[in-house]
């Protein structure tokens, strides 16, 4: 697809000799939603992981922005932000540190005012000076979607990002998705029910190693 935000050709991923699922491509221009869904262990999240580079593919090709990507290529800063389905944090930074981390380490620090709004509208404001371990699993997952959420990548990954969320926080990621992809990032999250407040322009299906795909 010209001009594609994440495109995937062929891709095959195997943990040692046994296939999680072979011969994977899609594209995702900039400002779609895409959601992934598939039964338990059909290899979400492992997908998730090569498409981050976090795992190198057997086979296959990921492109960001129409430039090959790996583990090992230099990333544009605002290209790309996952967010894991067990989001991890530096055991000794506050949430406030962390945000100021991000900031610094992409540059972006005019996105403070962005940050900030996004702790309001997650209702982390008068918690950062917390460590993320005395948060809660729902906390953290915000807390992990206000970081992401900020830079506005091209690409966003989410994995199960609705799961640990009460309703009320659910609609709200949904929004701010929304606007994200208005904005002209490309979204892909996984989820195993419907979401609340959020219509995708494409979903993928992964089942017997197999991706399928339905507008
Ligand atoms: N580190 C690992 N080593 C070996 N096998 C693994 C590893 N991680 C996952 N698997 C296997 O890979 C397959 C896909 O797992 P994955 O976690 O990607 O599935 P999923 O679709 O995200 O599942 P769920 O919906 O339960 O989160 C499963 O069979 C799982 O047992």
């Amino acid at each position: 697809m010209a001009g594609a935000a994440l495109e995937v050709r062929n891709l095959c991923f195997g943990y040692g000799d046994v296939p999680v699922w072979e011969d994977v491509s899609f594209s995702l221009a900039p400002g779609q939603v895409a959601f992934l869904t598939g039964p338990n262990g059909a290899g979400k999240s492992t997908l998730f992981r090569c498409l981050a580079g976090w795992l190198e593919p057997n086979e296959g090709e990921v492109l960001l922005a129409g430039k090959p990507f790996t583990g090992r290529s230099r990333l544009v800063p605002g290209t790309l932000a996952f967010v894991p389905d067990v989001p991890s944090f530096y055991d000794d930074l506050t949430a406030a540190e962390h945000i100021e981390l991000v900031l610094a380490a992409n540059r972006a620090e005019a996105a403070r005012p962005r940050a900030e709004r996004l702790l309001e509208r997650f209702g982390l404001t008068g918690h950062e000076s917390l460590l993320p371990s005395a948060y809660s699993r729902g906390m953290r997952e915000k807390l992990a979607l206000v970081l992401a959420l900020t830079l506005r990548p091209r690409v966003l990954l989410l994995d199960e990002p609705h799961g640990p969320l009460d309703r009320e926080a659910s609609l709200v990621l949904s929004e701010e998705l929304a606007a994200v992809a208005r904005e002209g990032s490309a979204v892909l999250l996984s989820c195993h029910h419907d979401v609340p407040g959020l219509v995708p322009d494409v979903t993928l299906s992964l089942r017997d190693a197999t991706l399928s795909q339905e507008r």
